[in-house]
């Protein structure tokens, strides 16, 4: 008897354009979300985007609480989870970049409350997916959480972001590529639970990003649209998946274990994309993707050496040695490389002297 059955949340609401912060009330009208909210911000999206948003609720006879967190910790989450209780809130609005929409989601996911996202800065991935990714002792990856009820993406806040922010954004979704690649051999080695829909969206979504890279420009309103669509999209296939496997393979390993070993010194998308290219490398060898996705990220003035990403070449060379260690996930690396064949990968790809 067939017996597979499967749960595929995602956001009911996605509003993105030109302006449509001052429509968040709109939405959370639309979705029946009753009482107080509480927006979980941070320093800069408070300014730009919690303030104004915070204003329009209070015309709307709505007074939202609001917490403003500095460092994705999981101190900031229980700290979100305190106020939400103290102040008698029934859902969150998370408003910034990766840190405070990822804070709102897992203290959502723990209140058992809905969530709203509202990105300030088109940086990855998590700004629509059902993962959340807070540092966890020596544990850097997403683990499972609660998706938005709702996401509302200003172009307008977008575009004004740093532009290096979006142009990880456009990283991270480049490196779909590899991760979709890496999570096929983990399919055909291991077996692992794989779904088509899922990986289809993912490459397609990388597909339309890089079709459209002479959109993407600093100063144009229409590169955030692009970017946050694909932001979106690949969001979903996480959603489809149940996992971040069609977003995260081993270029991601590789960035993780840098932000364990670099940390800060680099944005999430600008190292996986970095990772990108050598795994392209190690999937399919000179001849392969490799030379496209570097010249992709490059076109888009995404970092594509150690050097650009600001991280020593015997710091890429140990994260690429040692990451396949720090989680559970079959990918190109399998058991490991060892130091000679990380040398050669690195500098066949330009990524080290
Ligand atoms: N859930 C997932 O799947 C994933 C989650 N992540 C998580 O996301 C976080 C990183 O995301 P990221 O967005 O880079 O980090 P942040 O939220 O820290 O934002 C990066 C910087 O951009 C600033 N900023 C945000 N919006 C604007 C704006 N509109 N104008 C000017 N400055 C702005 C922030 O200011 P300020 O310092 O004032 O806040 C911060 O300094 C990490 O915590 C990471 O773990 C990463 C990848 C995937
Ligand atoms: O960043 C992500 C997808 O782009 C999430 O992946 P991880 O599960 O590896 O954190
Ligand atoms: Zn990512």
């Amino acid at each position: 008897m067939f017996e597979k059955s499967t749960w595929i949340r995602l956001p009911r609401n996605v509003v993105v354009g030109h302006g449509v912060r001052s429509q968040v009330v709109d939405v959370v009208d639309d979705l029946h979300l009753q009482g107080r909210p509480l927006f979980v911000t941070s320093p800069t999206p408070r300014e730009v985007a919690a303030d104004p948003i915070a204003a329009d609720f209070e015309a709307a006879g709505i007074e939202p609480a609001i917490v403003t967190i500095e460092k994705a910790t999981f101190d900031a989450v229980e700290r979100v989870i305190e106020v939400a209780e103290a102040e008698g809130v029934s859902y969150l609005v998370g408003i910034g970049g990766g840190k405070a929409i990822d804070i709102a989601k897992l203290a959502s996911h723990h209140l058992e409350m809905g969530f709203c996202s509202v990105p300030t800065a088109a940086s990855h991935d998590g700004i629509v997916s059902n993962r959340g990714s807070v540092p966890d002792g020596d544990s850097r990856h997403s683990v499972a959480a609660e998706p938005p009820l709702a996401v509302v993406a200003d172009t307008g806040i977008l575009a004004e972001a740093p532009w290096e922010l979006t142009t990880a954004g456009c990283a991270d979704i480049i490196s779909n590529y590899t991760a979709v690649m890496d999570w096929r051999l983990a399919q055909r080695l291991q077996d692992v639970e794989y779904s088509e829909y899922a990986a289809a969206l993912s490459e397609m979504t990388a597909e339309i990003l890089v079709d459209n890279a002479d959109l993407i420009r600093p100063g144009l309103e229409e590169s955030a649209w692009v970017v946050t669509k694909a932001l979106m999209s690949s969001g979903v296939a996480m959603s489809i998946a149940g996992s971040s496997r069609p977003a995260s393979g081993a270029e991601h390993l590789f960035s993780h274990q840098l932000d364990r070993l670099a940390p800060g010194a680099a944005l999430h998308g600008h190292q996986v994309g970095v990772g990108s290219i050598m795994t392209a490398y190690l999937h399919q060898g000179a001849d392969g993707i490799w030379r496209a996705i570097r010249d992709a990220l490059a076109s888009i003035d995404a970092p594509t050496t150690a050097a650009e990403l600001g991280i020593d070449d015997e710091t890429v060379i140990e994260a690429l040695t040692t990451c396949h260690e720090i989680r559970d996930r079959y990918t190109i690396l399998g058991s490991g490389m060892n130091e000679r064949a990380a040398r050669d990968v690195a500098t066949k790809t330009g990524v080290i002297d």
